[in-house]
């Protein structure tokens, strides 16, 4: 996409898009022109406010200011934050902050408006979220809706208001929160043993405790097949969503915008398929092969395709899932009816 009749500006908030999200800048850059620079401009400013959010090394109460302010800055022109942790990967993004809040300022208000509003609750529910762990079932769907949940209403709305959407895809907030909280339950399901050694775990103590006493214990042999089934537990939970993301891309009418909603869908079927009673989830971080990544995105780029990658991978958990795991085949039975049904 010729990108020449940008600003410099504009050029630089591309080069982080590049930086900060590997195989996703290409699906943003390929968006509407329309709507190509407000989603950018969107995803970098959550990429800041969640460097701030990841930055363990700030102290909690500057942490705590920023993240509660963070919406105000992006109307601070030149304002930019060199207080971030030198591991932090994203650091230099906030050091030049000020690029990101120029463009931002230079969109129309009703984007704007909308990225803003994001901010200010993402940043006050991460506060909610700063001690380290999730209690209960409730507390992860509520932290989850916070940092994705919200990503996924704040798009709808953006893709309303640019007209390319109806304006039910903004209004329908629950299809929309669904949409974040599958991604992100299957991030947080394949990132268990990365955010152990960190520290920061975000699978909920009231599913965990019906299967170790530690969740470190999943790490250890004897707690092997306990691990597995605290694990196929989530991915069912996570399965549960998938009605609500059918409807949601059932909707969209605007091409650039369902591939851009669909490839973060698909990979996360496959991811989610790839982890279930997978012993590996425990001990390192696994991820879909590079060329299956590439052939699902190619593939996703109209409803029958998409109805038929997610049956493709129900159809494939529902061989390997014992007759016993009666959560998993209920949530797989569902969705594969839901498949038929719209044939
Ligand atoms: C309607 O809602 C959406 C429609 C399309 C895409 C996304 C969603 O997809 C990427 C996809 C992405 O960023 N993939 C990475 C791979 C990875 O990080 O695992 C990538 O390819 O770099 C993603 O993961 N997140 C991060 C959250 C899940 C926290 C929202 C995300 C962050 C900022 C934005 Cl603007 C968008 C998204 C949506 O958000 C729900």
């Amino acid at each position: 996409n010729d990108q020449t009749e940008e600003t410099a500006n504009m050029q630089r908030c591309y080069y982080w898009l590049d930086k900060t999200s590997r195989s996703f800048s290409a699906v943003i850059k390929a968006l509407h022109p329309d709507i190509r620079r407000a989603v950018c401009i969107f995803y970098l400013v959550l990429r800041g406010l969640d460097t701030v959010e990841d930055d363990m090394s700030l102290d909690e109460n500057i942490k705590k200011d920023l993240l509660k302010s963070f919406h105000d800055k992006l109307f601070e022109p030149g304002w930019t934050f060199k207080g971030i942790g030198p591991q932090e990967k994203d650091r230099q993004l906030l050091v030049e902050f000020d690029v990101v809040i120029a463009e931002f300022l230079r969109l129309e208000t009703k984007y704007s408006e909308v990225i803003a509003d994001i901010c200010k609750k993402m940043g006050a529910g991460m506060i909610k979220f700063a001690h380290k762990q999730v209690e209960t079932v409730d507390h992860y769907n509520l932290y989850c809706h916070y940092v994705a949940g919200l990503v996924g209403i704040g798009l709808s709305r953006l893709f309303s208001v640019s007209n390319l959407e109806s304006e039910m895809v903004g209004k329908d907030v629950e299809c929309s929160n669904s949409m974040g909280l599958f991604l992100q339950k299957t991030n947080i399901i394949r990132d268990y043993h990365e955010d152990l050694v960190d520290g920061r775990t975000w699978w909920p103590h009231q599913i965990w405790s019906l299967y170790a006493g530690k969740l470190g214990d999943f790490v250890e042999p004897q707690h092997e097949a306990a691990g597995l089934k605290c694990l196929n537990h989530l991915v069912a939970d996570a399965l549960d969503l998938v009605p609500e993301v059918f409807k949601y891309m059932s909707r969209l009418q605007d091409q650039s915008i369902f591939n851009f909603c669909a490839i973060p869908q698909v990979m996360a079927i496959a991811t989610l398929s790839l982890c279930y009673n997978n012993r590996n989830v425990l001990h390192r971080n696994v991820k879909i092969r590079k060329g299956q990544a590439v052939q699902l995105m190619m593939r996703a780029t109209n409803m029958t395709a998409f109805y038929e990658i997610f049956e493709e991978h129900c159809l494939e958990l529902k061989a390997r899932a014992p007759s016993n795991d009666t959560r998993t085949h209920h949530a797989l039975d569902r969705i594969l009816s839901l498949i038929n049904a719209q044939r």
